[in-house]
């Protein structure tokens, strides 16, 4: 599905992700953790092709690693950013139907699809993005990726600044519609209960480099400690 081929990304100077690799089938929803700052954005970022990457991206058998990133989104990557980034003037059908822009003609269907896993939208369609609540923006910024239909999607800290039952109304969210459709999840997370309960496998970073990766099974205390603790 999508083979992460020893990739560095960096800033100008040294790399701040060095030599990453790793693979992510169908059945998957990985979990990336690490402490602040080791790399997980710039990661996220670089298969986005926000950043230049060294290495290379496979994706469902193309060689993607020279695409830009709106010919990666049309190969179906979709990347929800830490900070959630909806376009806060637009309202909220408006913020939904750039999300749909690969599938204009079925936007009615898709719109209609994509509220039943977020109906807390469908009361505040005329709203504008910017004056719904952190929960609601980070409910908006999902659903705009799933308007999109992904074949694989990616999350930045989806649960950062989020209350506790909207955080858990995001990992039912993520569950069923991963159950449902097949898409892949890869999620940059700090929240290990969340963590746990939505992924199927992890992997660390810290400094740039992957130091410890398996089936969720395996994220234990001992490992959170040793990798996590701050
Ligand atoms: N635009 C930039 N220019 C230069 N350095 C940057 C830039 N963005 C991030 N960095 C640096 O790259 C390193 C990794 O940042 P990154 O945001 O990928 O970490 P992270 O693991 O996602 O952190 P956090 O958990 O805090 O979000 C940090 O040292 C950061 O200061």
């Amino acid at each position: 599905m999508m083979q992460v081929n020893d990739i560095s990304v960096s800033y100008g100077a040294g790399p701040i992700v060095s030599h990453v690799s790793f693979e992510v089938v169908p059945e998957d929803k990985l979990i990336i953790l690490g402490r602040n700052g080791v790399g997980k954005t710039t990661l996220l970022k670089g298969i986005m092709g926000i950043l230049a990457i060294k290495g290379s991206l496979n994706f469902n058998n193309e060689n993607i690693t020279g695409y830009s990133t709106s010919q990666r989104s049309r190969c179906g990557l979709a990347y929800v950013p830490q900070g959630r980034e909806i376009f806060p003037d637009l309202t909220v059908e408006e913020n939904l139907q750039m999300g749909a822009l690969s599938h204009p003609v079925h936007f009615k269907d898709k719109l209609a699809e994509v509220l039943e896993y977020f109906p807390i939208l469908t009361e505040h369609m005329k709203r504008k993005g910017g004056v719904l609540s952190g929960g609601q923006q980070q409910q908006l910024a999902i659903a705009r990726a799933f308007m999109g239909d992904p074949s694989i999607l990616m999350l930045d800290e989806p649960t950062e600044g989020i209350q506790p039952n909207i955080v858990s109304h995001i990992s039912s969210i993520l569950t069923r519609y991963h159950q449902e459709k097949h898409v892949p999840l890869i999620v940059v997370e700090q929240n290990l209960k969340f963590a746990r309960r939505l992924g199927n496998k992890f992997l660390i970073i810290q400094k740039g480099t992957i130091v410890a990766a398996g089936p969720i099974e395996n994220l234990t205390n001992e490992v959170s400690i040793r990798y996590l603790s701050v």
